[in-house]
């Protein structure tokens, strides 16, 4: 379990102020789900996700996983952003057993298991391609390799398809969803986009900027049901998506008309 508790982090604002870029954040992801933090920009939600990954240290709360205190990134946490960060002289295949360098394997495990990691995300066909080869999305799934390469406990994305067209996006979605049916892997998610966060979240947490607050959770099931039906059009059809669509955006765009918190709803 990874549990955030009461986190807070404040920066020094240019006038002598103090900005709440995260206040009093609390979430729990279980084995087994994605949690997507949704809101508008500035809402601290790459605030709460490099805390998560130890980049950033809380100014007050605490962050634990599996009972173990967050205070400095670690193997059990892999990162994807939204720009990919491979190097750019290695192959695909070098850049996902990068994670596996510092794991002390031999070169030939490390190559084994980087290969099985490609399988996973779709590119056998691509270990020794360099990464200008390769389009957006297939640089994000090289990304997504990587970030498992260490068998970590929990994956960390923030914004991962934000600069993908629509088409490759909706792809990637799918792939993510595989990729975490068939490892279990939990999942926290960042996202400005309302679709994508009732595609993928079983939890969706609604954040609002100034300070950076958690204003309302939703436990949904569009997700697993994608995974054992793989009918997108049934879920995108289906009134209660829509609905909550509508509430969900009433809520991005008018944040402070109400506080609702796991097992309430919104009326
Ligand atoms: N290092 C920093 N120093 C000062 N202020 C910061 C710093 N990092 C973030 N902030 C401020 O904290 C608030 C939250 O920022 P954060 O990047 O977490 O928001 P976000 O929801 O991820 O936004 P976006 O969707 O645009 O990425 C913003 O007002 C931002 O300007």
């Amino acid at each position: 379990m990874l549990r955030v508790q009461n986190a807070s982090v404040f920066f020094p604002g240019r006038d002598g102020g103090v900005i709440h870029a995260l206040d009093r954040a609390s979430l729990e992801i279980d084995a087994n789900s994605i949690v997507v933090a949704l809101g508008a920009s500035g809402c601290g939600k790459s605030t709460l996700l490099n805390a998560i990954a130890g980049f950033l240290p809380l100014s007050d709360g605490s962050i634990t996983l599996d009972g173990q205190p967050v205070e400095r990134p670690g193997a059990d946490r892999g990162v994807v952003f939204q720009k990919d960060t491979l190097l750019p002289w290695k192959s695909v295949l070098d850049n996902v057993a990068l994670g596996l360098d510092f794991a002390g394997l031999p070169l030939r495990e490390r190559r084994d298991r980087a290969a099985e990691l490609l399988r996973l995300v779709g590119l056998e066909g691509f270990a020794k391609s360099a990464p200008h080869e390769l389009s957006g999305g297939m640089r994000q799934r090289v990304g997504i390799a990587r970030a498992l390469a260490t068998d970590p406990k929990i994956l960390l994305m923030d914004e991962p398809f934000g600069a993908l067209d629509s088409l490759t996006r909706e792809q990637m979605q799918e792939l993510l969803i595989d990729v975490w049916a068939r490892t279990g892997k939990r999942i926290f998610f960042i996202t400005h986009s309302i679709e994508e966060a009732l595609f993928l979240g079983t939890t969706v947490v609604v954040m609002s900027p100034r300070p950076g607050r958690i204003v309302a959770r939703f436990d949904l099931d569009f997700v697993r049901r994608f995974a054992a039906e793989r009918d997108v059009r049934a879920i995108l059809s289906d009134p209660e998506f829509g609905d909550l669509h509508n509430r969900i955006r009433d809520l991005v765009h008018r944040p402070h008309h109400a506080t609702v918190h796991r097992g309430e709803t919104l009326q």
